[in-house]
């Protein structure tokens, strides 16, 4: 994996937007898009650019199991606010957190099918989950809906008025189809990411650290602050 150590997220940021250019000049069609505060940077630069995305796909990773799309805390909102109200795509896929489980899961997997991903943005958790694909989730999974674990509930828990509003549930494209992204771009910031960003460079290919898996990915780059890079 390509490793990229910056000062902070401002300036991963700017180094990740300029991957993203680079790829979309290089005919990149459809963006995986992520949700957290981590991507928060790499999307200011793209609402501040002039690069037109309205001819662009884009497939988020994951929505929360029972939170409606206008939910303030809800993906849909989170990427309207965040991407989309300033930057169109022409198409944006997202779960549908109200959906019938089975139907959504099929109908999820048909569309990663139907739009291969070109290049697939991702964050981390504490836990080294990537999408919502908690420690444990199998590498084959596709779409699914995922227990939260208390770890990813409780870090998530500073969006919501108490740890009761945090969702347990949600609805994620599975480490399968992530790993099927031409492209893989992860970002993580903060001291609190470090150990998660340790185990999946160097630690053993494990289930119990789902972005391990993305070491058998032939293109993965990884940028990082310092405090994100402290135990490496
Ligand atoms: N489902 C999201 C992930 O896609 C994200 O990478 C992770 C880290 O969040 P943050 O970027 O806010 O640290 O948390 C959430 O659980």
């Amino acid at each position: 994996m390509n490793v990229i150590i910056t000062k902070d997220k401002v300036e991963a940021g700017k180094k990740a937007f300029e991957l993203v250019e680079k790829a979309i000049h290089n005919d990149a069609s459809v963006l995986g898009l992520a949700t957290g505060s981590t991507p928060e940077t790499l999307y200011k630069e793209m609402r501040a650019s002039n690069t037109d995305y309205s001819n662009l796909i884009s497939i988020n990773l994951d929505e929360y199991k029972g939170l409606p799309a206008d939910h303030p805390q809800s993906y849909h909102t989170f990427m309207q606010e965040n991407l989309f109200n300033a930057k169109p795509f022409k198409k944006s896929f997202i779960p549908d957190g109200l959906g019938d489980e089975e139907d959504e899961v099929k109908r999820y997997n048909k569309t990663i099918e139907e739009y291969p991903i070109d290049l697939q943005i991702l964050g981390i958790g504490t836990n080294a989950h990537i999408g919502f694909n908690e420690p444990g989730t199998s590498f084959l999974q596709e779409t699914h809906v995922e227990k939260l674990t208390e770890a990813t509930i409780n870090a998530n828990k500073r969006y919501f008025k108490s740890e009761e509003d945090v969702p347990k549930y949600a609805f994620s494209m599975g480490i399968k189809s992530i790993l099927s992204a031409k492209k893989i771009l992860l970002m993580a910031f903060g001291e609190n990411k470090a150990e998660a960003v340790y185990n999946m460079l160097n630690g053993p290919i494990t289930e119990q650290v789902p972005a391990s898996i993305l070491q058998t990915h032939n293109d993965v780059t990884v940028i990082i602050d310092e405090a994100a890079a402290s135990k490496l």
